[in-house]
């Protein structure tokens, strides 16, 4: 895992009696917290960080060790637990995990702090964050990971006492998205994001450093925050090459983004019904795509596996044809930047005319996962599209969850991408929900226009189809331009 936007020399350099310092000022203040917001909380529950068990992804076989040593980073997840069962916040820890096993990491250990909410200084506590310093130490982590967005100054707070790096969720799915990205548009918007996260941040690495510098030289607090210097100035240069490039990146995904409407619209125009494969990420929507079409699409067990869209063409049993398309899975809590940066490739799934929502049954409570994955639905303006929810993994089920679901959605059916269980049915229901062609006609089609009969089959419904002297007999349902181009081409007689 490359963490390439945060300093790495960033936590040795800090100085130790500023960091001190820092710490005492942070217990006194927390203090006050607990005083103000103790009430609503359980005494034990604040007092002990939890550990989450079963988090940890270290060596278990030793023929693990060639692989695992690609993976740089030996991680200790953090997570500050404000609402909600345990369960959620256990739940939410673990797809941490999974988050940074993706990037590359080794797992080490994960804690989970219960608080009203995070603290403005350290994320975690003052004294919660020596713990972790502690379990660091124990761990032999070089990296801490936390379970949401922090403020540049929590992250510099919190790497002050666990002097190891610290990273947030956000730069983690930044990331994963920026090693999995393959297409130029894919990589142009990730590159934006990553930029657009770290323009704040680079103010904080500048105080940070000139704090730094402050501290070891005039002594105990305060004296570096304001420090105008070659530092401050270098900063202002990165921002504006920053923003300068944020701009060009912008213009070059304004111009793919054209490329790609017309595509689109061309589709449109040729009535070909969409249907795009939308649901959290590693739901198994690429498994479905291949299962569908026996298209090649990367499937792998791992979080974002695809980023880039990829649209195929397939067919219903009845030979109808359509698009169906693979979108970027959706995670909670997506960082904001990427929401917007990915938001054309969500368009696909705004502008389908039916979206299979994939859902992993295998999943202890996929409902949670339904329902962010609607929250992204709605906020890309797709929520009046059809929905048909596939609970995907079927043979991995447990059987009361995959129950519970059919019973609580209404248009829902269980698959498995795997063993193909579920297909057919799907495929069925596919055929049934595609808007049909709105016109009936009955038409004789000279056999020098074979491939108007062609456009029929692919882009209508075929209800007969006879073979005469004069040319072939066509009963069909098309969209509205082909049964103009067909009228002009063949003889039209009554449909009876
Ligand atoms: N047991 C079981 N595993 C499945 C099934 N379908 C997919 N998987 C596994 O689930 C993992 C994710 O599958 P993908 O198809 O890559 O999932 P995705 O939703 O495209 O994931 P992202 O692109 O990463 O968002 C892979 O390890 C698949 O082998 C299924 O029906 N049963
Ligand atoms: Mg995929």
């Amino acid at each position: 895992m490359t963490f390439s936007s945060l300093p790495q020399d960033q936590h040795s350099r800090a100085a130790g009696r500023r960091a001190d310092a820092l710490m005492d000022e942070d217990i006194a203040r927390t203090a006050l917290d607990t005083e103000r917001d103790g009430e609503q909380l359980d005494r034990e529950e604040r007092a002990a960080l939890r550990r989450v068990a079963g988090l940890s992804t270290e060596l278990r076989d030793v023929t693990e060790v060639e692989y695992r040593q690609l993976r740089l980073e030996r991680v200790v997840l953090v997570g500050v637990w404000t609402t909600g069962t345990a369960e959620d916040a256990d739940n939410s820890l673990a797809e941490l995990a999974a988050l940074a096993e993706t990037a590359g990491a080794m797992v080490l250990d994960g804690v989970i702090q219960r608080r009203d909410k995070p603290d403005p200084a350290t994320y975690i506590g003052s004294g919660k964050a020596r713990e972790l310093r502690d379990l660091v130490l124990e761990t032999g982590a070089d990296t801490v990971v936390c379970d949401g967005e922090l403020s540049p100054g929590q992250l510099i707070h919190l790497e002050d006492v666990v002097k190891v790096k610290v990273v947030d969720r956000t730069a983690l799915i930044l990331d994963i998205f920026a090693q999995h990205a393959t297409s130029r548009e894919g990589k142009a918007q990730v590159s934006l994001a990553q930029m657009q996260y770290m323009l704040p941040r680079l103010r904080g690495w500048g105080q940070s450093l000139s704090r730094q510098m402050g501290g070891g030289g005039s002594g105990s607090s305060g004296g570096g925050m304001a420090t105008r210097g070659p530092g401050e100035t270098k900063i202002e240069t990165d921002r504006r090459r920053i923003r300068e490039k944020m701009a060009k990146l912008r213009r070059e995904i304004a111009a793919m983004k054209t490329g790609r409407d017309v595509k689109r619209q061309e589709r449109r125009r040729n009535q070909v019904p969409s249907v795009a494969i939308a649901g959290y990420t590693n739901a198994g929507k690429s498994s479905l795509l291949n299962q569908l079409t026996g298209a090649g699409v990367l499937v792998e067990n791992a979080l974002f596996a695809t980023l880039d869209p990829t649209v195929r063409r397939a067919e219903t049993p009845s030979g109808r044809v359509y698009t169906l398309a693979d979108t970027v899975g959706f995670v909670r809590h997506l960082p904001h930047h990427l929401v917007e940066a990915f938001r054309s490739t969500m368009e696909e799934v705004g502008d389908a005319d039916l979206i299979l929502h994939v859902v992993d049954g295998a999943h202890p409570v996929p409902e949670e996962q339904l329902a962010a994955v609607r929250e992204v639905i709605r906020e890309v303006g797709a929520a009046d599209v059809p929905e048909i929810v596939v609970i995907n993994k079927a043979d991995a089920a447990d059987p009361l969850v995959l129950q519970r679901l059919l019973r609580a959605e209404k248009r829902a059916l269980a698959v498995s991408a795997h063993t193909g269980a579920g297909m057919e049915e799907l495929l069925e229901w596919i055929d049934r929900e595609l808007p049909r062609p709105d016109v009936e006609l009955r038409v004789l089609v000279p056999y020098t226009e074979g491939s108007l009969v062609s456009r029929v089959h692919a882009e209508g419904e075929v209800l007969a189809e006879e073979h005469t002297a004069d040319g072939t007999l066509l009963t069909a349902r098309v969209h509205e331009e082909l049964a103009a181009d067909l009228r002009r081409a063949g003889r039209e007689t009554a449909v009876v």
